[in-house]
C-alpha cells in the first residue's frame, strides 16, 4: 500500500438514519464503509451480512434495494444509524478512526419508544460508551461484526447472536382485510413510492424463498438425492445445484400468475430448475405488472428450466412425476366466481391428484379456485399444503372451506402497512 492510501480520510456520515414513531431498537454502526457511502445506504458492501442476518431473523429472504431494506427496519420496529458523524479514518478501518464526533442520537430517542440500544461491532460499542452513552443513558448490548473481515463468524453463528435484538421487538400482526380494502392498500403502498411491480417482485421472490425452504429440507430429510450445499444459509444469492425433478410452478393469465413468473425466475438464478406452466405466451399476456414480469422471467431462465405454452395433460401430469414441489400461481384474488375454466380446471386437478402422490404444494396469495373474499370454493379448487398470502391475509382464508384448503398459511409482509392502516376496514 502505497504512502498516500496509509492517509486518513476525513468523512461526514451523510446518511439519513431510519426510524419513525414505532422504533423499538436503536442499531448502531461506526461509520458508512466506502461501499455504504457509494450506495448511500447502510451496510451496503455485498459482502457484508447485515441484511441476511436481519432477513434470516424474521424468516425472510434478504432484502435487496435500499426501499426494501427501510421497509424492512420499520416493519419490525427498528431504528437504524451509526455512532459517528464525522470523523477520519483510512478506508474500512474501524482501527484508524480519529477525531470522532458522534451522531446526536437524541433526534431518535426524542421521537421513538427505543427499549434497547445494539452495537454492530467491538468499535462502536467502545465509540458509543465512550462519546454517546452519558448523553442518552442507555447502556448498549454489544452484537459481533457483520463485516466479511469478521470471517470468523459464520452466518448461523451471527444469527444466534442477533437473537437478543429480536427478542426486543413486539410482534405486528397484519390484520384480515376484505379484499376492496386490500386494494386500497395496495394504493396507499404505491403512492408512498413502492408501486404494484415491486410489490410483484417482492412476492414472487418471497415465494420462491418458501419454495426453496421445502426444496431444502427435502436435501436435509434424505427425500432429495441432489446434492445441495447443506443449507447453511437460505440467505445467500445464486447457487448452482445439479438438477433434481424441477418445480412445477403453474401460472394463470393475471397478476397472481405474474407471482408464480417471478418466482420462477429467482428460483432458477438460485439453481433449482423450474418447469413453468402457462395457457399464455409471456408476450401475449395483457394484465400488467404481470406481462413485464413474465417477459422478464422467460428471457432469463437458463437451460435446466422450461416454460411450457398450452402442454397437453399428459404432459402436465409427466412434470408432476416426482416433482418436489408445485406452486400454485393460476388464480387470487381476481376470482370470485363458482367454476373454474379450461384449461385452469384441468391444471387444478392434476396438481390436487399430484400432492395425493407426495408433491408439496404451496398456494401463490390462496388456493386457486377459492375466493380470498367470502371463502366460497369452487367445484375444482387447489388443496394446498401452504399458502403464501401476500401483504394481509383475505378473509376467505379463514373461513370453514376456505381454511380445509389453504394448510397452513404464513402472510409475505410485502411492505411497511402500519402507517396505512388506520380506518382500513378490516374484517375481524
Ligand atoms: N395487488 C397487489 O398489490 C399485489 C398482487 N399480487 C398478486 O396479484 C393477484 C391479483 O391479480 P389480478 O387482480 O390480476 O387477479 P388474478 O390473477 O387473481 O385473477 C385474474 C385472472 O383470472 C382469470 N379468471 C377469472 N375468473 C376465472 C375463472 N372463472 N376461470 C378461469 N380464469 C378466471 C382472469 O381471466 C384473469 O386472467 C393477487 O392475488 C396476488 O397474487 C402480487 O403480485 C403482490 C402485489
Ligand atoms: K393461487
Amino acid at each position: 500500500m502505497g504512502e498516500r492510501a496509509q492517509e486518513r480520510e476525513h468523512i461526514e456520515h451523510g446518511i439519513a438514519p431510519v426510524f419513525d414513531g414505532r422504533s423499538e431498537v436503536l442499531v448502531l454502526g461506526t461509520m458508512p464503509s466506502p461501499a455504504s457511502r457509494e450506495a448511500a445506504f447502510f451496510y451496503g458492501h455485498p459482502q457484508n451480512r447485515f441484511w441476511r442476518v436481519l432477513a434470516a431473523l424474521f424468516d425472510e429472504p434478504a432484502p435487496v434495494t435500499n426501499g426494501e431494506r427501510t421497509d424492512l427496519l420499520l416493519r419490525h420496529h427498528i431504528a437504524l444509524w451509526d455512532v459517528l458523524a464525522s470523523c477520519d479514518i483510512r478506508g474500512a478501518s474501524d482501527a484508524s478512526i480519529a477525531n470522532a464526533r458522534p451522531n446526536d442520537l437524541g433526534r431518535i430517542l426524542s421521537a421513538a419508544p427505543i427499549r434497547r440500544v445494539f452495537c454492530t461491532g467491538a468499535t462502536s460499542a467502545r465509540l458509543y460508551g465512550k462519546l454517546c452513552e452519558p448523553a442518552t443513558g442507555l447502556a448498549a448490548v454489544k452484537l459481533p461484526s457483520t463485516s466479511p473481515a469478521n470471517a470468523a463468524w459464520s452466518l448461523p453463528r451471527l444469527v444466534e447472536a442477533y437473537r437478543p435484538l429480536a427478542a426486543e421487538l413486539s410482534l405486528f400482526e397484519p390484520p384480515v382485510l376484505d379484499v376492496p380494502a386490500v386494494v386500497d392498500l395496495e394504493a396507499a403502498i404505491a403512492a408512498a413510492g413502492t408501486g404494484l411491480d415491486e410489490l410483484m417482485e417482492r412476492a414472487g421472490r418471497f415465494l420462491a424463498y418458501e419454495v426453496r425452504k421445502v426444496l431444502e429440507a427435502r436435501v436435509m430429510d434424505g427425500v432429495e438425492t441432489v446434492a445441495v450445499r447443506p443449507a447453511d444459509d437460505l440467505q445467500t444469492g445464486p447457487r448452482r445445484s445439479p438438477a433434481g425433478v424441477p418445480t412445477v410452478i403453474f401460472c394463470g393469465n393475471g397478476n397472481n400468475g405474474g407471482d408464480g413468473w417471478v418466482a420462477a425466475r429467482y428460483l432458477d438464478a438460485w439453481g433449482f430448475p423450474v418447469c413453468l406452466i402457462t395457457a399464455t405466451d409471456a408476450s401475449d399476456l395483457v394484465a400488467e405488472p404481470a406481462r413485464t414480469a413474465a417477459l422478464r422471467a422467460q428471457a432469463s431462465l437458463g437451460p435446466a428450466s422450461r416454460v411450457l405454452l398450452s402442454p397437453s395433460d399428459a404432459e402436465v401430469a409427466a412434470a408432476l412425476r416426482g416433482a418436489p414441489v408445485a406452486v400454485d400461481a393460476l388464480l387470487g384474488t381476481g376470482f370470485a366466481h363458482r367454476t373454474v375454466r379450461a384449461p385452469f380446471d384441468r391444471w387444478i386437478a392434476a396438481i390436487n391428484e399430484a400432492r395425493r402422490q407426495g408433491v408439496f404444494v404451496l398456494a401463490a396469495d390462496v388456493p386457486s379456485g377459492l375466493s380470498a373474499q367470502t371463502g366460497e370454493s369452487a367445484a375444482t379448487t387447489v388443496q394446498a399444503d401452504a399458502t403464501l398470502t401476500m401483504i394481509v391475509p383475505k378473509p376467505g382464508l379463514f373461513a370453514p372451506a376456505g381454511a380445509a384448503v389453504c394448510g397452513f398459511v404464513r402472510t409475505a409482509p410485502l411492505a411497511y402497512i402500519e402507517p396505512f392502516l388506520k380506518g382500513a376496514r378490516t374484517h375481524l
